[in-house]
């Protein structure tokens, strides 16, 4: 089956069509910087030698960029039906265990959902919305980042805080990122040899947001990632863990408002706050290899905290087969490995240093040495792939 894949972001909009028998990218492309002076987008296809270029109008949104979209899939440079939309949707609540068609009920809950994921699910409804209208025809599925966290149990998705905040509210831990988290584990239990449910391994999802995962026996069993991607690792542009303290301090002592919290809190800290420079983790290296110490400090603090976080999701596990690198930094950055692990050998993994740099060259393949007790294996990830297989699934149940 042929699908579009679609990730809106708050400011682009990912796309891919995916053959789901072969697994393989028909076309793919990225439209950035929506709603600013000049958006931009580049989309390429099999069929097409070198990729098309160019800009929306000034201020063009989501809308403007399925408008070119449609057109370019219409167009001699994509030869196939497309047959559904799959959409990355980043907040389902408790509502979703898996995909789902987005009916009016389903859009409803993710409106729901919006404050709880203020940079994402806003973005996603108008991808979907936009989406609708122009391909009325196709079934549109939502799939959930948070569905693969939703066989967490009480006892780590709780928070100590009073029950009926639970009960009432739904404050509790969701968790993200859940297609990439599951799509590396059955990629993991492939390379191990193992059926999925013996599979007990950690993934560590490092991109612009970071997040990790404690997954038992195929099933995720606790995460870093909390009500909101706000909570865990250090980000690009997101704090991670911080004394929830420290929020009432800027109200009550600094006079902040939510809104300049949330902002600080979301757009202005993790590598960028720290490094008061890039949020980016090559430019970030690159500063790091000139000599400049906040860019040094900041990665620092990246990966010591990114091990404190591993050894804590290890304590969640019996058993622990390997532990998974992936996403832009995960799969790209072989220092950030090394570092990281120097820190986890007391977890029984040994690295091999020369695989870990080779590992660069395809971003995949075992880095731990051959006699780890426990593996280390970087994995690229594919949240699109994920995505169209579960729409699949989803179309093929209509
Ligand atoms: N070769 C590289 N070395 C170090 N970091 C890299 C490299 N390539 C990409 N990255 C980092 O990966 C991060 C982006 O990850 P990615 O998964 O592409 O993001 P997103 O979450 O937006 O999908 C950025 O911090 C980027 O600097
Ligand atoms: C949930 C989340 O953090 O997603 P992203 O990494 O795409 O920002
Ligand atoms: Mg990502």
């Amino acid at each position: 089956m042929n699908i579009l894949v679609i990730n809106c972001g708050s400011s682009s909009l990912k796309f891919s069509v995916i053959d789901t028998e072969t697994g393989s990218d028909l076309a793919r492309g990225l439209f950035d910087k929506l709603g600013s002076e000049s958006p931009k987008f580049k989309m390429e296809s099999s069929l097409l030698d070198a990729p098309q270029t160019g800009n929306l109008p000034p201020n063009g949104e989501h809308g403007a960029a399925l408008d070119t979209l449609s057109q370019f899939l219409a167009s001699d440079a994509v030869q196939v039906k497309i047959e559904a939309v799959g959409h990355r949707v980043v907040h389902g609540g408790e509502r979703f265990t898996g995909a789902c068609l987005m009916d009016d009920a389903a859009l409803e809950v993710v409106r729901d959902c919006s404050s709880l994921a203020p940079l994402h699910n806003p973005a996603n409804l108008l991808g979907i919305e936009s989406s609708t209208q122009h391909f009325p025809d196709l079934p549109q599925v939502g799939v959930f980042d948070t569905a693969f966290h939703q066989t967490i149990q009480p006892e780590a998705y709780l928070y100590p805080i009073p029950m009926g905040l639970y009960r009432e509210h739904g404050i509790r831990r969701y968790g993200f990122h859940g297609s990439s988290h599951k799509y590396v584990t059955a990629e993991a239990a492939r390379i191990l040899g193992k059926p999925l449910s013996e599979t007990s391994i950690i993934t560590a999802h490092l991109g612009n947001g970071c997040s990790a995962a404690a997954i038992e026996n195929g099933s995720c069993v606790d995460t870093t990632m909390g009500l909101t991607p706000l909570e865990g690792l250090v980000m690009g542009t997101r704090s991670g863990d911080i004394d929830p303290g420290i929020i009432l301090h800027l109200s009550r002592s600094l006079g902040m408002s939510i809104e300049e919290i949330d902002t600080t809190l979301n757009k202005k800290s993790g590598l960028l706050g720290l490094s008061e420079m890039s949020n980016d983790m090559r430019t970030l290296r690159q500063a790091a290899a000139e000599g400049n110490e906040a860019a040094k400090l900041a990665v620092t603090i990246f990966t010591r905290r990114l091990a404190k976080s591993l050894a804590a999701l290890r304590a969640t596990l019996g058993e622990c087969d390997a532990l998974i690198f992936t996403g832009g930094i995960g799969e790209n950055d072989s220092n950030a490995r090394e570092e990281t692990l120097a820190r986890l050998a007391h977890l029984g993994i040994e690295i091999d240093a020369e695989a870990n740099q080779n590992a660069g060259r395809d971003n995949q393949g075992i880095i731990s040495k051959p006699n780890s007790p426990v593996k280390a294996i970087v994995i690229q990830t594919n949240e699109e792939l994920m995505i169209a297989r579960e729409t699949e699934q989803v179309v093929g149940n209509l």
